[in-house]
């Protein structure tokens, strides 16, 4: 691996502004980028039109429509899960505004690496990906349940806005990845509809955690260093992952073709990617689906690239074994994935260690030579190329 660094000036823009004299009521709204006009692959993925989901029938139809996204694609979107636009913008505006504080109050509530947490900021520019720093910053935010109380705490920026944001993060649990989990399991043709509900409840410990993303721009020399994102494609660790909608193009996805195509920005949407805790549970079955974020088109290229994400996760308890009484997998024959019976809170750390330091990732890569490497218990990630 090239050893090159390059300065990644573009990456942190602050205007340090006084915020003793802030006001967290009235917050001066986010505004997203225009789309691009150019003219890219994009991926062709359903819509779930989650208002269905409680009519007579409703269930049976969107399971129907996702048999083939959750075994092929392991993409797809949902609609109407029941926040309003306004409750969406002002969750981008707290992103925005978050990011824009200066790293000195930010580094207060940096992310605590050396137990393999992840609640908390991490700054850009943390990890060397293909030869250049990384251009991503993150704010990551626990469930709101009593295990977490007085673990994590928030600039005042956001602790005068945490009741929304817990209001904004169990909605999103209710509204969509529980109806999700019971979807699949109608997929599944599992006798208990609760089945993965039961093992996904909000005031039991678990993982989740919902994210301010923001990809700073970066130059075309520094995209080229970086190799236009090109060998960053994984798959997310936990059950789904929820993505608001972003303008920025750059999210890809690599189908069964062996092709990438883009994910637009369809209005009113979340788009929701299955991740490998959910193929743990059902021997691979249904697919975590592999994608990256490459540079933008180019008339995108100068814009902040903010997200908004919600990674759905089961249980640390959980046993990450397929399930034993569903016809889907009894008949395609499914094995478990690991040597020996994993818990999700080994995952979680397993998968976590070498998604935070993508270092230690492309050494072990490169030792083994075979483009894999071992996550835990004989379970193998990919790198992928271009
Ligand atoms: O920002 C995006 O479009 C996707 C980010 C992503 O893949 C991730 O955070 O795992
Ligand atoms: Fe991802």
């Amino acid at each position: 691996m090239s050893t090159t660094t390059v300065e990644t000036t573009n990456v942190q823009t602050n205007t340090q502004k006084d915020y003793s004299q802030y006001d967290y009521a009235n917050l001066e709204p986010y505004i997203h980028p225009p789309e691009t006009r150019e003219d890219i692959p994009w991926s062709e993925l359903v819509t779930l039109d989650l208002e269905d989901y409680n009519r007579p029938g409703g269930k049976e139809r969107l399971a129907k429509q996702l048999e083939h996204a959750v075994h092929h694609v392991g993409f797809f979107y949902v609609k109407n899960f029941g926040l309003s636009p306004d409750q969406i913008d002002q969750q981008f505006t707290l992103a925005k505004h978050f990011f824009e504080l200066p790293i000195s109050e930010k580094e207060k509530y940096e992310i605590n690496y050396a137990e393999a947490d992840y609640n908390g900021w991490r700054r850009p520019g943390r990890s060397l990906v293909a030869g250049a720093r990384d251009n991503i910053e993150i704010f990551n935010i626990p469930k709101f349940i009593d295990e977490f109380e007085g673990k994590y705490d928030y600039p005042d920026l956001l602790k005068a806005h945490l009741g929304e944001i817990e209001t904004f993060q169990r909605a999103l649990h209710a509204n969509v990845v529980m109806p999700l989990l019971r979807l699949f399991a109608i997929v599944l043709q599992l006798p208990d509809e609760d089945y993965l509900v039961k093992q996904h409840t909000y005031e039991k410990k678990s993982e989740d955690h919902f994210r301010y993303m923001i990809y700073y721009p970066r130059t075309d020399e520094e995209w080229a260093t970086a190799k236009n994102g090109a060998t960053g494609g994984h798959t997310d660790l936990g059950t789904v992952t929820l993505l608001f909608r972003q303008p920025v193009a750059g999210l890809q996805i690599l189908g069964d073709d062996g092709n990438w195509t883009s994910v637009q920005a369809q209005p009113g949407t979340i788009t929701v990617n299955l991740a490998d805790t959910i193929s743990h549970l059902t021997g691979g079955w249904l697919k975590s689906s592999v994608h990256r974020v490459v540079a933008p088109p180019q008339d995108q290229r100068e814009f902040k690239r903010t997200g908004l994400l919600y990674f759905a996760r089961p249980h640390n308890d959980a046993k990450l074994l397929p399930i034993t009484d569903s016809p889907v997998l009894e008949k395609a024959g499914v094995k478990p994935r690991f040597d020996r019976i994993v818990t999700m809170e080994e995952w979680v750390k397993a998968k976590q260690t070498l998604q935070l330091n993508p270092e230690i990732a492309a050494k072990r890569w490169a030792e083994r030579g075979d483009g894999k490497v071992e996550v835990l218990a004989g379970f193998h990630d990919q790198k992928y190329k271009e």
